[in-house]
């Protein structure tokens, strides 16, 4: 049996950044930046107000109130139409370029304005106050945003100031998922005996799809070779099939047969580690195949191991797996050779320490305590025993408006 992390770098070691494409920055929520985006412009361009009320020459004020004559006005959008002079103020608001010969703003609330003269008393009055200089935000040719970030909403805006309409991503990748079994039934459809619901499909496709691939969901083969072969040709034209169930060693498991007569070029089909024993990985031609364990917490806990880095390296994104630590909230038993990966809650001590507390029960068929898990504990093969409130490495599961 391999370790997880030898299984990790063989699957990583078969895929590559995938090529790019341009998007509109309405169309870029959640893409893979694949160039820096280099300010097209310098943010604000020239020097602006940042408050509405009167542009003037620091020189002008003192401590006492001082009497201005107002020479012009200065609506945002608008450029000033002349230096302000000695003595002299311009009437600004917020966003306004300052005139040359200005470089303090003093707001109106501070101003008693009376036809063309205003008397202005600012006894915190600080040169250069309520300015915002040019090139404060960004300057041209600066990178604001840099290749392999996944756009948030904000880096939207932020590339939209820096005055560009699209962006260049990576190509989505394109994963097919087949779920098998002759005991799948879809949710709502007729349940008779020895039927099941099929979840993973749907578990699967959501990670892959929340991971930023384009999802093809096959479906639920039969255990029939025929049926099962010709759905997996389904997948043809995608970056990557990953089968669900069948994996294991039962009569029934078809899936590495039926994969192997059809030349896959397997790699290896077993990881020391629980849940999750039973992952294959192989090239079928350019296709590459990740078989996962039908176990519904089997197939998530190694989707997120593997399935999950694989799809952000083909979108050319770090493919390391986020882990933080946190304080045991229970004793655990040692281990054996398997690396497990705990289902637990997480909680807050009164210390504000951070206290992952793994459920009793672990059975990988336990749908709803997947659901429920806050975080995975891990543990390596052979940990010695571990008594409560010593430190353990998490993989958080929840968090974030797309959460796993
Ligand atoms: N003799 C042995 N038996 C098993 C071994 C072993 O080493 N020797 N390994 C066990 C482990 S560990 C796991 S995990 C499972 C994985 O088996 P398969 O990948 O072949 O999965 P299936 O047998 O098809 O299904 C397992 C289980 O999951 C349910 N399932 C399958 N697909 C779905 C789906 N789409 N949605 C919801 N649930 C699904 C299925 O009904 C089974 O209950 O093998 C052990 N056996
Ligand atoms: O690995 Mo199986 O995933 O132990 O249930």
């Amino acid at each position: 049996m391999l370790s997880v992390d030898e299984a990790r770098a063989r699957i990583l070691s078969a895929f590559e950044s995938l090529g790019t494409e341009q998007v509109g920055l309405e169309n870029a929520l959640g893409r893979v930046l694949a160039e820096p985006v280099a300010a097209r412009l310098t943010q604000p361009a020239k020097a602006v107000s940042a408050m509405d009320g009167y542009a003037v020459r620091s020189t002008d004020l003192g401590a006492q109130s001082v009497s201005l004559r107002v020479t012009m006005e200065i609506p945002a959008g608008h450029a000033p139409q002349r230096p302000i002079e000695a003595g002299e103020a311009a009437r600004i608001f917020t966003g306004a370029m300052l005139p040359e010969g200005a470089d303090s703003v003093v707001i109106q609330e501070n101003a008693i304005r009376a036809g063309d003269t205003v008397a202005l008393t600012d006894p915190r009055f600080r040169n250069g106050q309520h300015v915002r200089q040019g090139g404060l935000d960004f300057k041209s040719g600066d990178i604001g945003l840099s290749p392999g970030r996944c756009l948030t909403a904000r880096d939207i805006g932020f590339a939209a100031a820096m005055n560009w309409p699209w962006l260049t991503v990576t190509r989505r990748p394109r994963v097919a998922i087949l779920s098998t079994g002759d005991e799948l039934v879809n949710p709502g459809e007729a349940l008779s005996p020895g039927k099941i619901v099929a979840s993973n499909g749907y578990t699967l496709a959501a990670l892959a799809a929340a991971s930023g691939a384009q999802v093809l969901n096959l479906g639920n083969a039969p255990d029939q070779p025929e049926r099962l072969s010709a759905m997996i040709d389904g997948a043809r034209g995608c970056d990557l099939l990953v089968t669900i169930g069948g994996a294991s060693v039962g009569d029934y498991d078809l899936v590495q047969r039926i994969l192997q007569e059809k030349g896959i070029q397997l790699d290896f089909w077993k990881i020391a580690m629980r849940p999750g024993k039973p992952v294959m990985f192989g090239r079928l031609g350019d296709l590459k195949v990740i078989g996962l364990p039908g176990n519904p917490t089997s197939a998530l806990v190694t989707a997120l191991l593997f399935v999950r880095p694989a799809i952000a390296r083909m979108l050319g994104q770090e493919d390391r797996i986020a882990t933080e630590y946190a304080a045991l909230g229970r004793d655990l038993p040692a281990n054996d050779l398997r690396q497990d990966y705990l289902r637990a809650s997480l909680t807050r001590d009164e210390d504000g320490r951070l206290i992952a507390t793994p459920f009793n029960l672990q059975d990988s068929s336990l749908i709803s305590l997947l659901a429920k898990a806050d975080a995975l504990v891990l543990r390596p093969p052979h940990a010695p025993a571990a008594v409560t409130g010593s430190e353990v490495e998490i993989i958080r599961l929840g968090g974030g408006a797309v959460s796993l």
